[in-house]
């Protein structure tokens, strides 16, 4: 009989303090569903995740990465993770009514998100959409990776090199 495939999705799980229980309450909520899958989470959500995970299925086996705390780097870290591709969906519940700390880096990280074109949410409904949707089970859904060669390669054909290194010679000729 032919088994179904499942294509292993690379989740990052992030909550700011007033929205912990809520990340945590969705996680118990679609565990059956995020069986399986790949997990990054920032410090305090993630330890908290586990451990609540750990409770409802003390068979699983979760893989977890926990990285540094949000204010301690952690937005930092899951950022550069959805650079390097190892990131395919964020959901990030964020707190509406309380300014961060490290409001720079949490804009950094959604910020990054758009970049890279992945699944990316701020809310519990938003998220509650897009772990219903058809197309997170679809093994066939790969989301798109928008190309940026145009913009790396903008300097190709510029001498931007050259006219410096002239530059700097004339002006010692001087
Ligand atoms: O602050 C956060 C995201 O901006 C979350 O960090 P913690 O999960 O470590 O609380």
């Amino acid at each position: 009989m032919e088994k179904t495939r499942r294509l292993v999705r690379k989740i990052g799980l992030v909550a700011h303090d007033a929205m912990k229980k809520d990340m945590i309450e969705w996680v118990l909520w679609n565990s059956e569903i995020l069986k399986g899958h790949t997990f990054f989470c920032t410090g305090t959500t993630g330890t908290l995740i586990k451990q609540a995970l750990k409770n409802k299925h003390p068979e699983e086996e979760w893989d977890i990465t926990i990285l540094k705390s949000g204010p301690l780097g952690g937005d930092q870290q899951m950022g550069s993770r959805i650079v390097e591709g190892e990131i395919d969906y964020l959901f990030f519940f964020t707190d509406p009514m309380t300014l961060q700390p490290h409001d720079t880096d949490v804009k950094a990280l959604t910020r990054l998100a758009g970049v890279e074109n992945i699944i990316f949410c701020c809310n519990r409904s938003t998220a509650d959409h897009i772990i219903s949707s058809p197309l997170f089970e679809d093994p066939e859904y790969v989301r798109t990776h928008p190309d940026y060669t145009t913009y790396t390669k903008r300097f190709e054909d510029k001498n931007v090199v050259d006219e410096a290194v002239e530059s700097v010679e004339k002006r010692l000729k001087e």
